[in-house]
């Protein structure tokens, strides 16, 4: 002790200095020899210790736009790296290297690149490491949720019911906007970006709850100058809580490291609110819906069909006696039911990958058949073929197989402009990649955008042309993995045929209710990116027909 407090009384601030110095030198030195002796080096930014591709910092508002320019820079070969704050990352831009990771080869590779990212940040902060199942970092909790999720959502998506509320939703808010048209007027402005956040959280919440948020309601309410009350600003703030996760969620990615750092440390706190408020939000419907069906299953004259059909009864019965269609052939250590954290954690994942993702793109729908009036005059073909001049019934399931054109353009938007473009899998196994043998410990990105927009796969990439997706000739052409609206193997979408049905019913509604025009032709999309792509506003005019032309 005595020889401690010796050296520490003769240690001069000089001293300190000096040693801060060397250690920092050290640091420098030692990144750089790590830099320059690592495995495969690729065409890429060069990296700045602890921070790695400076950029990062100057195009946080869009990402995606940043990852094209390197793709054009660095991408050639198919394949280029990155380094953000200190980690590795592999982007693959050619679709036949994305094949490896997508697809596992034999049941021994089925536990490779089967998470989405590195469990060095902040998931656990956030209390999304073992929960739900789009960042869950934990295999067996995954799978666990996984069947289960996949389970709940595909009652929803034969359910002619689901049809019916997305048809309900969509007549309420068409309403509205008609009667926020002035009298005199021949035609109402919308803002459908957040017009469409609106219907898709609604949506969402009927889907899971089969009660609604009033999203769509409510902003009708703001926009009409009504008196804001407590439920107004309870759906609103709800909504938007969904769209900050989105739009500030890299904080889930940062180095545990960095969190007290100032300016990253209010940042962290306040994503931490934002995630404490929607939980508590969906804790406290699953407590009540707990009670309902306990309430229901134990009185005298129970009957499965007393049960509600949505997602949040369907996880609550999950592995009961009350389950209605009993999984078959599932592991036995996964029969058991599922705790509230738990169903909160699908919840959260319903309302966070199912709200902004399809409002986004149907955003991106009306763009782009705004800008090509011939995709419109097919597209208006299609819907007289399908509903000959009856421009206000319903969409029914059955007519939903019918309307491929409307699907192709939803596809050739999302092939130009996808609302997720970059899909990850973290590589925690060694494995052989795009040619390359690799450590263990990588980040792998494919950058969906880059690929789609290859003019190796793409005739004309630029041109938008929903025949892509239409003539089978040309479906047939298109090489596997060149286009991925919604990712691929064993983690792909779990929400691609509901979207589809939501984005569908709402493109052949629309466009025989309404003509539909941008108010700026001349503007472009206004978007941010981080995980998802994000329309920030799209000023749209709605000119209700009187006939289906
Ligand atoms: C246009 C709408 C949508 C798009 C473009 C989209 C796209 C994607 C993509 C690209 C992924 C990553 C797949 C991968 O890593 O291979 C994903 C995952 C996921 N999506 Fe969607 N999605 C949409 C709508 C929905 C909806 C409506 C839901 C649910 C109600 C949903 C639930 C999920 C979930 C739970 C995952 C994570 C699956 C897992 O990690 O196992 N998505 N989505």
């Amino acid at each position: 002790m005595n020889f401690l407090y010796t050296i520490l009384s003769n240690v001069k601030p000089t001293d300190i200095f000096q040693i801060t110095f060397l250690t920092i030198c050290f640091y420098i030195l030692h990144f750089y020899y790590k830099h320059y002796t690592r495995a495969n080096p690729l065409p890429g930014p060069f990296p700045i210790p602890l921070i790695g591709t400076f950029e990062i910092f100057r195009v946080h508002i869009d990402i995606d736009a940043w990852f094209y320019k390197l793709t054009e820079k660095y991408g050639q070969s198919g394949v280029f790296e990155l380094n953000l704050i200190g980690n590795r990352q592999v982007v693959i831009t050619r679709a036949e290297y994305v094949n490896k990771f997508m697809t596992p080869a034999s049941d021994n590779d089925s536990y490779k690149h089967l998470m989405r990212t590195a469990n060095n940040g902040l998931l656990d902060v956030f209390d999304l490491d073992c929960k739900g199942v789009g960042l869950n970092h934990n295999y067996n909790f995954w799978k666990f949720n996984r069947q289960i999720f996949t389970q709940a959502i595909k009652n929803a998506c034969y359910a002619e019911e689901t049809c019916k509320s997305i048809n309900k939703l969509y007549e309420e808010m068409t309403n509205y906007w008609i009667d926020l048209k002035k009298p005199n007027e021949d035609s109402v402005v919308i803002d459908a970006a957040t017009w469409m956040r609106r219907f898709t959280n609604d949506f969402i919440s009927v889907v899971t709850t089969s009660e609604r948020t009033f999203a769509i309601r409510n902003y009708y309410k703001v926009l009409n100058n009504e008196k804001i009350t407590q439920e107004i600003m309870d759906s609103e703030d709800f909504v938007e809580s969904i769209s900050t996760f989105f739009e500030d969620n890299q904080m889930i990615f940062i180095p545990k490291l960095l969190q007290k750092f100032p300016l990253i440390n209010g940042r962290v706190r306040s994503m931490k609110n934002t995630m404490d408020y929607i939980y508590n939000r969906l804790v406290k419907r699953i407590r009540q819906r707990r009670k309902e069906v306990e309430k229901i299953v134990n009185s005298s004259n129970y009957e499965p069909s007393q049960l509600k059909n949505d997602l949040l009864t369907s996880m609550v019965v999950a592995n009961t006696p009350y389950e209605i269609s009993p999984q078959k052939n599932v592991d036995p250590s996964l029969l058991r039911p599922m705790t509230d954290d738990e169903i909160r954690g699908i919840m959260f994942d319903a309302f966070a990958a199912g709200t902004d993702t399809t409002s986004n793109t149907f955003c991106f729908v009306l763009y782009y058949i705004t800008h090509h009036p011939e995709v419109k005059k097919k597209l208006m073909d299609e819907l007289r073929t399908v509903f000959k001049d009856d421009f206000s019934r319903p969409v029914t399931m059955d007519d939903l197989n019918k309307l491929r054109y409307c699907e192709a353009i939803i596809k050739e938007t999302s092939r130009i402009r996808p609302t997720v473009s970059m899909v990850s899998r973290f590589g925690d196994q060694v494995d052989e990649i795009a040619g390359y043998k690799w450590p263990a410990d990588i980040l792998f990105i494919m950058y969906v955008r880059g690929i789609n927009n290859n003019p190796r796969y793409w005739k004309d990439p630029e041109k938008f042309n929903p025949d892509r997706f239409y003539d089978p000739k040309e479906i047939e052409k298109q090489q596997k993995f060149a286009f991925t609206m919604f990712g691929g193997g064993v983690r792909m979408c779990l929400g691609r045929n509901l979207a589809m049905i939501e984005m569908k019913i709402l493109l052949a509604s629309l466009y025989r209710k309404f003509d539909v025009e941008l108010v700026d032709m001349k503007a472009p999309l206004h978007v941010t990116t981080s995980t998802v792509t994000i329309c920030q506003h799209l000023d749209v005019r709605m000119i209700p027909k009187t006939e289906l032309c």
